[in-house]
């Protein structure tokens, strides 16, 4: 809470234009409304017609300050609260970039968009009606009670008991009642918003299998649970605005009787009568926004803390500050690593030590699941070491900005993402000033026959396997920074385009550090180094006529895959 209310702070004087001119905005009204049954006692006494036309004038530039300060705290509140939500969902899209994709190991993507989202929008109650009206209701309160006392104590006293039951009172008894409710209704939204995200990216699957309508089914019930949460919500709302109201209604009445009494005690002076009941009827209306006050501010608590709960598992990764790689292209060497991932019951990488020079060439090969993509893992920063250190340009990885590495670092894994959009949308990705002529040329490279203005669909659905791959290789290209980690580049092209791509990525990266990951023993002889992984642990390093030669690990998958493939 103390970290929202920093934020909102920030916009210290949106806050106190807002207080002043929705001050001025709620004493005007009250004014307007007071002048309003004056004249209307006085008018019955016949006076003389200019003090009618004096007070006239005054209800007209009472009800001209009335909207204009109105229009103002609207704007600049508005203003303000779009600032701060912009402000809130910057500084947690930024501190889940520093966790991805280690975040997803806890939260799947629809809870984090309704958070980033939802949760978020939210907020924006906790300044447009929980910040600054209480001190706005306060401040007309404080000025309308001492106008009364001018004419009856007894009257400002019945007003102030009012107020302190209306603002104080009932929305403590509703904060007590509210707080269970709130937290189920953000988590209902989350969990609509989960299954929806699932629901849509696994769509084709679901109709292939026949699961769609339970999928759906499941997700109206979803959807049913969350409607009626709000739909308790909003009854409970309209109760606690209800509970304002008479109370409000009951201190209108109350004034009234007691102002009729006095009146006929020669206590106070009749004229006053209607002003008074006027009066209490408009500072009351001011204070009925007053009950909602206690759900927006546990709604704002509670998204807030779903908010920060992101984070709090991950602060060290989100406060590091680390430096920036000084030599390119860089070397990448592993020191005694161990790791498992957090669900994982054994160790995936077992005492893992290798070293890749700068400016030379190696591939990961080995089974399935034996751990290859995993190097990748660490070594781009996506998740720690569970023991030893990753290094890269010979300083641990700890130490090292992660911004920095990935701009430094031209990567392509085995899963490629594409964005609705053009081709060219798609390729500046990797590099946002590439001339057309540029692209076109990389296109040309990777014999992707494709326009620019070609339009790509979400996911690159209406693309083939081959032509994912080598969207996703023209893209390497265009980034072509010195260093560069491949998992498994070629895997969806067929042998002659794989070869020709091949020999031209030998080309163009001459001089660099490569990594890359491959199943297929392909020319494994052009590379500097070749390392075999067998199920967690890395079981030779060397080059490749050296392990062929010692007839290791190398050499038995090579004759598993000429047994499996003949040529
Ligand atoms: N995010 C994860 N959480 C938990 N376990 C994981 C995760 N990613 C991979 N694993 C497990 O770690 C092991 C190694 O996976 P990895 O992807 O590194 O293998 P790989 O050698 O690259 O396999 P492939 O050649 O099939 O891509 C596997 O048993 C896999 O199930």
């Amino acid at each position: 809470m103390n970290e929202l209310i920093d934020t909102v702070l920030k916009e210290k004087r949106a806050v106190l234009i807002a207080i002043i001119l929705g001050s001025i905005g709620g004493i005007t009204s009250v004014a307007l409304f007071s002048l309003s049954g004056f004249i209307i006692s006085k008018a019955a006494l016949l006076p003389p017609l200019y003090i009618i036309l004096f007070l006239a004038a005054c209800l007209k530039l009472f009800g001209f300050l009335k909207s204009l300060s109105r229009y103002g705290e609207r704007l600049i509140s508005h203003e303000a609260t779009l600032t701060i939500l912009n402000d809130l969902r910057m500084t947690f899209y930024d501190q889940l970039e520093k966790i991805t994709p280690r975040v997803f190991t806890k939260y799947r993507s629809g809870d984090l968009l309704s958070r980033v989202v939802g949760d978020v929008e939210t907020l924006q109650n906790f300044f447009l009606r929980v910040f600054y009206p209480p001190i706005v209701t306060a401040i007309v309160f404080i000025c309308t009670m001492f106008f009364t006392w001018f004419f009856s104590a007894w009257i400002a006293a019945i007003i102030l008991l009012s107020l302190l039951v209306t603002t104080v009172v009932l929305p403590a008894l509703i904060l007590m009642h509210q707080r269970k409710k709130t937290v189920k209704i953000l988590l209902e939204r989350s969990a609509l918003s989960t299954e929806m995200t699932e629901f849509l990216f696994g769509f084709r699957d679901l109709v292939i299998s026949d699961q769609l309508s339970n999928k759906t089914n499941d997700l109206l019930h979803l959807a049913k649970r969350y409607a009626q949460q709000q739909q308790k919500r909003s009854t409970e709302i309209i109760r606690h605005q209800a509970y304002n109201t008479l109370l409000a209604m009951l201190t209108v009445v109350a004034v009234l009787t007691i102002g009729a009494y006095f009146v006929t005690t020669q206590q106070l002076d009749g004229l006053y009568l209607a002003m008074l009941v006027l009066l209490t009827l408009t500072v009351f209306e001011l204070a009925i926004p007053m009950a909602l006050v206690p759900s927006y501010m546990e709604e704002s608590k509670q998204a807030m803390e779903r908010l920060q709960s992101v984070m709090i598992d991950h602060d060290e990764k989100i406060d590091a500050v680390g430096t920036t790689i000084k030599k390119q292209p860089f070397s990448v060497s592993f020191h005694t690593v161990n790791f498992r991932y957090d669900e994982a019951h054994q160790m995936t990488l077992k005492n893992i030590n290798f070293v890749i020079p700068q400016g030379t060439r190696a591939t990961i090969v080995g089974a399935s699941g034996s751990g290859k993509s995993t190097i990748f893992q660490l070594l781009l920063d996506y998740y720690s070491p569970s023991s030893g250190v990753v290094c890269v340009a010979g300083q641990p990885l700890e130490s090292v900005c992660s911004e920095d590495l990935w701009s430094k670092t031209t990567v392509m894994l085995q899963q490629n993402h594409f964005f609705y959009g053009t081709v060219r949308d798609n390729l500046v990705l990797a590099k946002d000033d590439a001339s057309d002529a540029e692209l076109l040329s990389v296109l040309q490279e990777m014999e992707l026959d494709f326009e620019l203005d070609e339009i790509i669909y979400e996911k690159g659905e209406n693309l083939s396997g081959g032509e994912k791959q080598r969207l996703a290789l023209a893209r390497v290209w265009l980034k072509n920074t010195p260093v560069w980690l491949l998992d498994e580049p070629f895997s969806a092209l067929d042998p002659q385009t794989e070869r020709r791509i091949y020999e031209r990525m030998m080309q163009k990266t001459m001089g660099k550090t490569v990594v890359m990951i491959s199943h297929r023993l392909m020319a494994l002889q052009r590379m500097d180094q070749v390392l075999v992984m067998d199920n967690g642990e890395l079981v030779e390093v060397g080059h490749y006529d050296d392990l062929m030669q010692k007839k290791g690990y190398l050499y038995d998958l090579k004759q598993l895959e000429n047994n499996r493939l003949p040529s």
